[in-house]
C-alpha cells in the first residue's frame, strides 16, 4: 500500500512537472513568434538590411548595425531569435547560430576586390568593407595555410557568435566560400590602441582616457572569463522594468550563456577603439594552433606579454590573461612597448616604488606630467599585482573591474567635491553597464584637454 502511494506521488509529480514544462515551452513559442514578428516589422534606429547568403540563395535579412554592441541589446536578440526560428533556414547552421552568412561576391565588391587593406595579423589579412547597405565592417580573411577544417571553423563561428559585449569587437557574420574562411567584425573606426600609444600620427592619450580604456578592457575580459555569471546580471537587467517576462528573459539567457573563454593574446594591438574611442578586446575565441611565439617553441602568445608561469608550466589559465592585462596597464602608464624591455623597466621602478608610491617616475613622457599622482600610483600598484610571478596571487578580472571602477569613482568624487550639485550614479554601475558619467567626455581623450565636464557620450 505504502509502495503504491509512493508510486502514485512520484508519478503525479513527474506528470505535473512535464505538464508545466510543456505549457511553458508552448508559451515560449508563442512569445517568440510574436517577438519575431515585432522585430521583423520594427524599423530599429540602427537596423539595416544586409544581403545574406542562405543555401546559396541571396536573401535579405534584418540585422542590427554592428556598432550597436551592448549599447543596444537588439543585435544579440535579433540574431538569437529572429533568425533562429526562420523556417527555410532551420537546417542551416547560420539560422541555428543566428550568425549571418555573407556572400563572397558581396564581400569582394565591398572590399574593392580585397584591396582595402587594414592590416595583417597571425590569423590572416583584415580588410575594410563598405557594404551596399552603407554599413562598414572589417573582414578577416583567415590564412589559407591554416590547419583548421570546415567543422572547426563552424565551431569557432558558433562560439564567437555567442559572445556579445560592448567591450568586445563582436562578430557580425562569416563567409565560407571558394575555399576561403572569413570572419566579419564590427569596424573599429579609431584603430588599435598601440597605434595611439606609439604612433606620432595620433595625439597622446590623456591619463584619464588611459584609465577609461583600462576599465573597458577589464570589462571585456571579465565578460570572457566569467561569461555565464556576467549573464546573470544581464538576466537581472532583462527583467528590470518588465521589459521582458522572467520566463522569456530566462530563455534568452540560456540561449546566450557561453562557456568561459581565455583570450591568450592580450596586447595593445588587440585592443581596438570604436567611434566613441571606447576600447574593445579583439581576436578572442580564435584557435591558436598556429600562433606560436617566435621566441620559444610550443609557446603561444606574444613575447613581452607572456605569463612566466605559463612558460614554465605550459598551462594557460585566466590568470595568464590577467598577467598580460597587467603588462597592458604598464604600457598605458609608461607608453613603452613590452617587446622593448618594459617589464625590466617596471621591475627597476618597483624597487623604488615599494609597491604603492613613486610610480610616477615611470609615467609616459607624452603625458607631459598631466596626471593625478595618487591615481597613477593606484593603477600601477594594481598592475603590479597582475604581473605577480605567482599566478594565484594575481587578482581576477572581476577584482580588476571593481578596483579600476573605484579609482574612477574616487577621481570623480574628488573633482566634484566642491560641485555637489552633480549626482554620482554609483548604482548605475555593473559589469556590463557603463556608468557613463564616470567617463571623460569624447573631446577629452587627448592629453592636456580639460576633464571638468563629465558629460555623456
Ligand atoms: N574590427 C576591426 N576594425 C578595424 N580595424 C581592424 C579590425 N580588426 C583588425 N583590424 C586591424 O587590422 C590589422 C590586423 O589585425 P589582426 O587582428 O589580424 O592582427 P594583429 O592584432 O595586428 O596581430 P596578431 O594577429 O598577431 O594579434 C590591425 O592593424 C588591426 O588594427
Amino acid at each position: 500500500m505504502k509502495d503504491v502511494s509512493w508510486g502514485l506521488i512520484i508519478g503525479l509529480t513527474i506528470g505535473v512537472v512535464i505538464g508545466v514544462f510543456l505549457a511553458t515551452a508552448a508559451l515560449f513559442c508563442i512569445r517568440f513568434q510574436k517577438r519575431r514578428a515585432q522585430i521583423g516589422s520594427s524599423s530599429s534606429r540602427r537596423a539595416s538590411a544586409i544581403p545574406i547568403c542562405t543555401n546559396g540563395v541571396d536573401t535579405r535579412t534584418e540585422l542590427s548595425d554592428s556598432t550597436a554592441g551592448q549599447e543596444s541589446p537588439k543585435f544579440a536578440e535579433e540574431a538569437g531569435t529572429s533568425l533562429w526560428l526562420e523556417g527555410p533556414q532551420r537546417k542551416n547552421l547560420v539560422s541555428v547560430s543566428g550568425i549571418p552568412k555573407y556572400c563572397y561576391k558581396d564581400l569582394q565588391k565591398a572590399t574593392s576586390n580585397f584591396t582595402t587593406l587594414l592590416g595583417q595579423g597571425a590569423f590572416g589579412t583584415v580588410y575594410r568593407a563598405q557594404m551596399s547597405t552603407g554599413e562598414t565592417v572589417a573582414v578577416k580573411v583567415l590564412a589559407t595555410n591554416s590547419k583548421q577544417g570546415e567543422k572547426e571553423f563552424q565551431a569557432e563561428v558558433l562560439l564567437l557568435g555567442r559572445l556579445h559585449h560592448r567591450n568586445l569587437v563582436n562578430l557580425v557574420g562569416y563567409c565560407a566560400e571558394k575555399g576561403q574562411h572569413m570572419l566579419i567584425y564590427e569596424y573599429m573606426t579609431h584603430g588599435s590602441l598601440d597605434s595611439h600609444l606609439y604612433s606620432e600620427k595620433h595625439e597622446a592619450l590623456s591619463w584619464e582616457w588611459r584609465v577609461t580604456i583600462a576599465l573597458d578592457v577589464a570589462r571585456g575580459l571579465e565578460y570572457l572569463h566569467d561569461g555565464v555569471s556576467s549573464h546573470m546580471i544581464s538576466l537581472q537587467k532583462l527583467t528590470e522594468g518588465k521589459k521582458y517576462s522572467k520566463a522569456y528573459a530566462l530563455l534568452l539567457f540560456f540561449m546566450q550563456a557561453v562557456p568561459p573563454v581565455v583570450h591568450r593574446d592580450i596586447k595593445s594591438s588587440n585592443i581596438l577603439l570604436d567611434q566613441s574611442m571606447r576600447a574593445r578586446v579583439a581576436d578572442f575565441g580564435l584557435s591558436r594552433e598556429e600562433m606560436v611565439s617566435r621566441h620559444a617553441s610550443n609557446i603561444r602568445g606574444t613575447y613581452g606579454y607572456l605569463d612566466p608561469e605559463y612558460i614554465s608550466s605550459r598551462s594557460f589559465t585566466k590568470k595568464s590573461d590577467v598577467y598580460s592585462f597587467g603588462v597592458l596597464l604598464f604600457e598605458l602608464i609608461t607608453g613603452r612597448n613590452p617587446q622593448q624591455g618594459l617589464m625590466e623597466y617596471v621591475e627597476l621602478a618597483a624597487i623604488n616604488a615599494e609597491g604603492k608610491v613613486g610610480w610616477e617616475e615611470i609615467a609616459d613622457s607624452r603625458l607631459d606630467g598631466i596626471f593625478d599622482v595618487p591615481e597613477l600610483n593606484d593603477v600601477a600598484a594594481l598592475a603590479y599585482k597582475c604581473v605577480s610571478r605567482i599566478s594565484r596571487k594575481r587578482p581576477s578580472m572581476r577584482d580588476m573591474v571593481e578596483a579600476l571602477t573605484h579609482v574612477v569613482k574616487a577621481r570623480y568624487s574628488k573633482k566634484h567635491h566642491s560641485k555637489r550639485s552633480l549626482p554620482i550614479t554609483v548604482e548605475e554601475e555593473s559589469t556590463d553597464q557603463e556608468p557613463s558619467d564616470l567617463r571623460p567626455s569624447l573631446s577629452e581623450h587627448y592629453r592636456g584637454e580639460s576633464v571638468d565636464s563629465l558629460s555623456d557620450f
